[in-house]
Formats: structure tokens, C-alpha cells, sequence
């Protein structure tokens, strides 16, 4: 499972050590391989030439989202579809990687929006697009593949929308396969595997992608970003969603399952090497006709902690043809919002408290604060929180990502702290971690120290903003104790995910570097790597074309 950067794509100039040139120059990455985008069968084997990225096509025509692949000038390549199902190449490097930078960064997001001249709505409908950087004696491998998951075959072979997605839904030929679609809506089967949210490797190696559907579990290889197969949970546990984003460590995996049908959630755990997860504890909903949203979930050492959001699923939604202004959500302020506490060990809930109304998509950790005699007082968790304003939801779609003409429209963010007492106490509170405006008043898309998760501590990688803007478009570190960021901008770059790597032997939290994926403004991508402590660029690995926005990303060493 171990990533080589010598795997079978490799080019001439990443095993010579010379830097990479761009595909398609002489001495540049011959075996680089490209495939038109059409609504043909998915081919499995690559053809051996090499095709420059494609150049935009001004002024085609467009229906709902528009092509995003074929857009105007005026359109980042962050938003634009990647053109080519797969490459792979040396990367030109500038600046100076550190050599202890041994392994894999995978990244995943929806990087295909279009099929044929029809346009999705939204940033989360698109097809799953994986991208990896093998980094390797200061060189690095660069390599993009679309996973190859049902929805996604499915849409190449019928040029067409063929499951539910976050808003595209199949359009029925006829009201007999109107009536199909609804019934096999019921049994899951018309939701989409599309696994286009998050990257995890397992305890035990394995490589998984993630949506919010629990059938989009989709197990890749991070060498050849192969598609495997389906990750099949082997327990009687069910459920048709889950959080996207597990808590993985070395030797467990946690997650959440709603349950729309007795509104509430079930936390269940599964050992490394296992596909069993296993009943651990049950948190019925205190308000609302179904379960809060939950993207993610944070545990401390001890505990899980179920967020209730106001932002709930909602049944009819999901059965719509139509999206609503909430796709398959709806907001009941009136049903409070709840944070609650479950013993990991036991199941049993162990505090549940009311809390301000808040929308978050991503915790970023969470801890247990303890008292001089060792005793934990409450839970300190904290999430990328929109201010408790689900308008985020429609600032990520294409139209509005696409159509950014100098007003400020990104809604604000911050770091929401909870602090969820373990007394007994009714009522948990919820407050800015640190003044907003250190971080532009953006901030999403999260990675902290993984050595420090569940513990306290102290930094936080994010995505934030400098304004006027219509997405975040820096990157921050967060110093939650003395309360200031650190920022890094480039004039129109959309900048993804900032992931934490430490470098082998650290000692201090900062230590190592933040990597992150960049669509620059000149159209073209980039591997960012900035020193965690200074926050400073290092270097940069350059991809011959542009890169598509992409969401999570996580980490695979190269002797694990
Ligand atoms: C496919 C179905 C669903 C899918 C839900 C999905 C794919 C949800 C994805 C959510 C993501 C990627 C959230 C990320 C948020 C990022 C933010 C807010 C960034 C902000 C930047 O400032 C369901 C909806 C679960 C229904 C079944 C079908
Ligand atoms: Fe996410």
C-alpha cells in the first residue's frame, strides 16, 4: 500500500531527479496520459499520449450551471471541470521541499460539474476527483484520477444524471420510472456513491473516500488512485447516511448515523483492519422532526460529542425534484439547538445541553478541560461556525462561485468555541474563539496536528479571507492561545484545505509544514507547502494545468 513515486506512470525526469517540465514540451512528461471527457464508457486502459490541457472555449453554450469547463475568461479554473480523467507526472518544483517530506498528500472534491453541455447547481454535486502529490528526496509526483464510482459510470455510459446527488436528481423518461425512482429512493438505491467529500487511510492502510451516503464509501489506491472497491459494512447497523467525516486513528474508526425514520443518532465504532462497526450509544434528537445535519463530529479522549444543529434533514426534501433554497435541509429555529456528550466507553450520555443556534459543517477538535484534581469539568469543542446563517449553503453554488464581481458576499465565519459543562447544567455557551477579523471573518475547511486530536491544543490550519471576496480565498493558522492568525494570500487563488503534516521526531505542535492545493488566478494548480510555524511558503509543486477546488485531503506515510 506504501505510495512510490516510481510507480508504473512515472516519467523519465522524476526518477533522473531532473524537475518535471510541462506536459507536451520536449523532455516534459511523456507518459503523461489524457482522456477527453465525453458521455462514453469509462476506459480503463490509458492511452499512451500525451494531450495538453485543453484550451477554454469562449462563449459556449450553456444550460442551468453553465459548462464549467467552457466558461469565459472571467472564470477561475477553481470552478471549471477537470478536462481529462486521469494523469500523472513529474512536478516542477520551486523553492526547496523538505527531504523529510516522505510520502503521499491525497486531496478529494467534486472537480467534474458538467455532463455534456448540462451544468449541475452546486459545488457538492460534482463527480469525485482525487488528486496526489508524492513527495519524495525534495521531488515531487503529481497526479489527478475521477473515482470511478457508480453514479459517476453511470453518468459517462448515459450522458446523464442518473442518481441523487447533494442537488441534481435523475430526471425520470417517464412517470413509470417517476414511481421506480421513488421507491428505490426509499431503499437507497437511487442515492448517489458519488464519494467526492473526504480521504481517510484507515488504521490498517487501506484508503477510503467518503460522501455523506454510507453506500459512497469507496476504498482507492493511493499509488495508481485506482478505484478498488466499495467499502461493504459488514454489521446489520444500516442507515443511507453518515457523517462525511469519520474520527480515524491508527487503531479505530468512529462515526455517526442519523436516523430520519426515530429522529436521533447512533455512534458506532469499528477496529482497524475490521468493515464491522459496532452499536455503541443512541442520542435521541430534543427538538425537531429529524436529526440536525452532521457533516462531522468531534471526540475528545473519553467522549463523542453529537451536535444538534437547527439545520435538519428534512424527508420531503430528499424526495423532491426540485432543490429548495436548503437542498435536502430545512432550518427550525424553534427546535433548539443541542450539544450532547456520550461516554465512549459506555455509550451512556453524560451531559446534553442547549446551546445558541449555530451552523457548522466541520468541527475542528475538541478536548476535555479538567479541574486542579485532575477532574473534567466540560467539553471545549470547536467548529468552523457560519454565525449561525445557513446562507453559506447558496454562496457555494456554481452561479455565485462562478459570477464574483468585487462585492463582498461570503458570509461570515469563525472559530465557535463550546463549552459544554458536565454538572448538570441546562445550558452549554457558544463563543468566538478569536476575534473574526484576524481571519477575515472567513473560516472553513480545517486540519489541526493529528497528534493533538481529542487534546487539548492549540493551532488550527483553516481556509479564510481577505475581502472583498466571494469564498475564502486565504489560508490561516489559528494560535487559539494567544488569540491571533497568521494569514497567506495570493491575488485571486483559491487556495484548499491546508493539511497538517508533522515532520518526523517534532516535538513542538507547529512543527512540520501545512500543505495545500491552489487554483491560481493565471489558470494554472499547484501544490502549496508552507512552514506551520512561520506560515510561510517553502516551495511549490507546479501542475502543468489548472486544478479544480477540492475539499479534504489527508496524509499517507510512506513506510506505514
Ligand atoms: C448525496 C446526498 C446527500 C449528500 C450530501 C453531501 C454530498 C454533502 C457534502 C457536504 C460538504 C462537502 C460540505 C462542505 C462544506 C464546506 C463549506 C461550508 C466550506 C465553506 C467555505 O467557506 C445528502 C444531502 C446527505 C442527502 C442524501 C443524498
Ligand atoms: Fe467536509
Amino acid at each position: 500500500m506504501s505510495p512510490t513515486i516510481s510507480s508504473s506512470l512515472c516519467t523519465v525526469a522524476a526518477l533522473s531527479g531532473r524537475p518535471g517540465r510541462r506536459a507536451g514540451q520536449p523532455g516534459g512528461n511523456k507518459r503523461a496520459v489524457a482522456q477527453p471527457l465525453a458521455a462514453a464508457a469509462v476506459t480503463e486502459a490509458p492511452p499512451a499520449v500525451i494531450a495538453p490541457p485543453p484550451r477554454p472555449v469562449i462563449g459556449a453554450p450553456r444550460r442551468r450551471g453553465g459548462r464549467g469547463v467552457d466558461g469565459g475568461p472571467d472564470e477561475l479554473v477553481a470552478w471549471k471541470s477537470i478536462r481529462q480523467e486521469r494523469w500523472e507526472g513529474a512536478l516542477e518544483v520551486e523553492g526547496k521541499l523538505p527531504t523529510w517530506l516522505d510520502g503521499t498528500y491525497l486531496r478529494n472534491g467534486p472537480g467534474l460539474w458538467d455532463l455534456g453541455d448540462y451544468g449541475f447547481r452546486h459545488l457538492f454535486d460534482g463527480y469525485a476527483t482525487l488528486v496526489r502529490v508524492s513527495f519524495r528526496d525534495g521531488r515531487a509526483v503529481g497526479a489527478h484520477r475521477q473515482i470511478e464510482s457508480e453514479a459517476y459510470k453511470a453518468a459517462r455510459r448515459h450522458g446523464k444524471v442518473c442518481y441523487r446527488e447533494f442537488s441534481e436528481v435523475p430526471k425520470p423518461d417517464s412517470f413509470k420510472s417517476f414511481v421506480g425512482q421513488l421507491a428505490s429512493l426509499f431503499s437507497g438505491n437511487s442515492l448517489t456513491d458519488n464519494s467526492n467529500t473526504g480521504v481517510v487511510r484507515l488504521g490498517d492502510g487501506r484508503v477510503l473516500c467518503l460522501t455523506e451516503t454510507v453506500k459512497g464509501s469507496i476504498v482507492v489506491n493511493p499509488d495508481t488512485l485506482d478505484t478498488v472497491s466499495k467499502f461493504e459494512y459488514e454489521d446489520k447497523l444500516g442507515g443511507l447516511i453518515h457523517s462525511a467525516h469519520p474520527i480515524v486513528t491508527d487503531t479505530e474508526f468512529w462515526t455517526l448515523i442519523p436516523d430520519l425514520i426515530r429522529p436521533g443518532y447512533v455512534v458506532a465504532r469499528m477496529d482497524a483492519g475490521s468493515n464491522e462497526r459496532q452499536f455503541v450509544g443512541r442520542m435521541d434528537c430534543r427538538g425537531g422532526p429529524a436529526p440536525g445535519w452532521v457533516h462531522s463530529f468531534p471526540v475528545t479522549e473519553n467522549y463523542v460529542v453529537v451536535p444538534e444543529m437547527p439545520l435538519r434533514y428534512c424527508a420531503a426534501n430528499l424526495l423532491r425534484a426540485e432543490p429548495t433554497p436548503l437542498y435536502k435541509f430545512q432550518w427550525h429555529l424553534e427546535s433548539g439547538s443541542y450539544m450532547h456528550v456520550m461516554c465512549k466507553a459506555s455509550g451512556k450520555i453524560v451531559a446534553s445541553v442547549e446551546v445558541p443556534p449555530f451552523v457548522t459543517f466541520h468541527f475542528i477538535n475538541a478536548y476535555e478541560e479538567k479541574d486542579e484534581e485532575g477532574r473534567v469539568t466540560a467539553i471545549i469543542a470547536d467548529c468552523c461556525e457560519h454565525n449561525a446563517d445557513t446562507s453559506i449553503l447558496d454562496n457555494l453554488r456554481l452561479h455565485n462561485l462562478r459570477a464574483f464581481t468585487g462585492e463582498d458576499v461570503l458570509t461570515d465565519a469563525r472559530v465557535g468555541r463550546f463549552r459544554i459543562p458536565l454538572d448538570g447544567s441546562p445550558f452549554g455557551e457558544l463563543e468566538a474563539a478569536l476575534d473574526p477579523e484576524e481571519h477575515g471573518r472567513g473560516m472553513d475547511m480545517c486540519s489541526i496536528n493529528p497528534a493533538h486530536l481529542g487534546k487539548e491544543y492549540r493551532y488550527a490550519y483553516a481556509c479564510g479571507a481577505r475581502r472583498p471576496c466571494n469564498f475564502p480565498n486565504t489560508l490561516t493558522k489559528i494560535d487559539l492561545v494567544e488569540k491571533t492568525a497568521k494569514n497567506w494570500h495570493e491575488e485571486g487563488a483559491v487556495p484548499s484545505e491546508p493539511y497538517f503534516v508533522a515532520r518526523p521526531g517534532a516535538v513542538e505542535e507547529d512543527d512540520g509544514v501545512a500543505i495545500s492545493m491552489v487554483s491560481a488566478k493565471d489558470g494554472s494548480g499547484y501544490a502549496l507547502v508552507l512552514d506551520a510555524k512561520s506560515f510561510k511558503e517553502i516551495a511549490r509543486a507546479k501542475f502543468p494545468y489548472g486544478l479544480p477546488y477540492g475539499l479534504h485531503c489527508c496524509w499517507v506515510p510512506r513506510d506505514k
